[in-house]
């Protein structure tokens, strides 16, 4: 991002002056003005509210004077494109309520945070189908149809990346580019369940169990994932693979203000009464795993509700009622398990279960998970060594017994979540002999808290990764074609990365295959 040059002085041109184009709050901050006076490497500049304000020379970047004030629907069109300038084209546009823009052909949705049906219903879909890609405003629906139209006309497969920071909506964006697909590829007056109606079921059961509230997001979808919708020879969807990766455990035993765990725990909790008294469940607040937040409830969503069609959902991807029985028995042992407390035990550096309320919980929990109680109060307690000359056990303090109680917990529900998605996968039916294939992949965006865990090392890594991806594309096999075009062209600098990636992916490989 080039500042704007000294000889601004006396000109007067209309600038935006990006101090910090991400506020603390999240919100766009720039300033639109004109540049009154140059005092040495600061600028007076009044703006267009008519306030004057002194900003710092290498601060301020030209406007594009000949952009509509509705902005543009391709930021190719502007004539500066510099990230003020590209913030306030998206803000013109979506104060039109225009939530879609193209830089070429990337599409840029800003979230609307509230209902657009019209934007999405079929009578929209009918008339992205089939148009020239560019013809018709900037949408989610032309750029499917572009890829659905790229598999039936050049046989080859297509995918889709959709990326963001938390709460950007990219699962939402993903859920409507499914939907189109389905649309574009379905198969009319089929009898029993369809492909692509269990791919979108599969939504509501993924969401059940993966996603949870954050302070970003109500609804933050804690994996990543990558749909492959199959198609046939005539372009009808013919089978479809749901692929997760990284599922955020940490959240099965950790929770703080004001987020969540996993939705599927509240929605338990407020479950009929029949199923609450059979996984003897209750206030949620009573359970360790949910009470470390003191937020048990999500504005607008009626978790009673969202368990009935939870379970309506499973119904439909194919999970029958015994293996529903069987995974919402697993949700509740996790949470008695969670109730489990250690204390010192008679020997040194043991532990014991801590008191009746504990072993209540140990009992239920041993129930539910069908499996002997003291078989699993000394997975808890103790820890088996396996050394050359045979098996040795040691007890483990309590301190020991929590984190092993933990690990089992999140142990447990990631291979639950695994489980879930294999169902969903056996159910819907991969075709070996598709034709073709379009991905669409939604993965988590760019975290940094506080502190910061493996984890968001790993997403970081990934987001990283897909940047050069696009960098790849975008960049280095653009300018590689003008070079041996000999097309006489100015040289985009950008940060390049790679040997970070590198170094960073040959440690974790490292790490992985010495078991460190
Ligand atoms: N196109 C849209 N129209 C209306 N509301 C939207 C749209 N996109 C997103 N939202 C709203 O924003 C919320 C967050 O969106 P979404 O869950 O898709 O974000 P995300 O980028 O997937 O976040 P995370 O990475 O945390 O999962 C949604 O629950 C919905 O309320």
């Amino acid at each position: 991002m080039a500042s704007a040059p000294t000889t601004i002085k006396g000109t007067p041109v209309n600038i935006i002056v990006g101090t910090h184009v991400w506020a603390e709050d999240n919100e766009v901050a720039w300033i639109d003005g004109e540049v009154v006076e140059i005092k040495g490497t600061e600028a007076v500049i009044v703006t267009t509210d008519g306030k004057t304000i002194v900003a710092a020379i290498s601060s301020i970047y030209p406007k594009d004077m000949e952009a509509p004030r509705a902005g543009v629907d391709d930021m190719t069109k502007l004539a500066y494109l510099h990230e003020p300038g590209v913030l306030y084209n998206l803000a013109s546009r979506f104060a039109l309520n225009e939530i879609y823009t193209y830089t070429g052909n990337i599409l840029i949705a800003v979230n609307p945070f509230r209902r657009l049906p019209h934007l999405y219903d079929v009578h929209m879909m009918e008339q992205y189908k089939g148009a020239v890609f560019g013809e018709l405003s900037p949408h989610l629906f032309a750029v499917a149809d572009a890829c659905y139209r790229a598999i039936i006309n050049e046989h080859g497969s297509q995918s889709i990346l959709v990326s963001g920071e938390s709460g950007a909506g990219k699962t939402e964006t993903t859920k409507m580019l499914m939907r189109y697909l389905a649309f574009m590829g379905g198969r009319s007056g089929t009898e029993g369940r369809t492909v692509e109606q269990q791919v979108l079921e599969s939504n509501p059961v993924l969401e059940a169990f993966g996603n949870s509230k954050t302070v970003k997001n109500n609804n933050s979808s804690r994996f990543g994932k990558f749909v492959e919708i199959q198609f046939d020879k005539h372009g009808k969807i013919s089978g479809a693979a749901v692929r997760t990766y990284l599922l955020e455990r940490s959240r099965v035993c950790q929770v703080s203000d004001p987020e969540r765990n996993y939705h599927c725990f509240y929605m338990l909790c407020a479950a009929p009464p029949e199923d609450v008294k059979k996984f003897k469940l209750g206030d949620p607040r009573t359970f360790h795993y949910l009470n470390q937040s003191n937020c048990y409830e999500v504005a607008n969503v009626d978790d009673a509700r969202e368990y009935l069609g939870t379970r309506n959902a499973m119904d439909v991807v194919g999970i029958n009622q015994d293996e529903q029985e069987a995974i919402f028995r697993i949700v509740a042992a996790i949470l008695h398990m969670g109730n489990v407390e250690f204390v010192k035990g008679n020997e040194i550096d043991s532990s014991k279960i801590k008191d009746d309320t504990s072993c209540y919980h140990l009992k239920t929990a041993a129930e539910l998970l069908m499996c002997d109680e003291k078989a699993m109060e000394d997975s808890l307690c103790k820890r088996v060594i396996v050394t050359p000359d045979g098996s040795i056990t040691k007890p483990l303090d309590p301190e020991a017994a929590v984190t092993s109680r933990d690990a089992f917990a999140k142990t447990l529900y990631s291979r639950l979540f695994d489980w879930i998605v294999d169902k969903i996968n056996s159910s819907i039916g991969q075709d070996p002999n598709a034709k073709s294939i379009i991905g669409v992949l939604d993965i988590y965006g760019f975290e940094s808290f506080k502190v910061n865990s493996f984890e968001q090392l790993c997403i970081n890594l990934t987001n990283e990764k897909l940047q050069q991806h696009f960098n790849q594309h975008v960049f280095k096999m653009e300018q590689e074609e003008y070079t041996k075009d000999e097309i006489n062209w100015s040289y985009v600098e950008f940060v390049d990365n790679q040997d970070v990636l590198d170094l960073i992916e040959k440690v974790v490989t490292n790490l992985i295959v010495t078991g460190s």
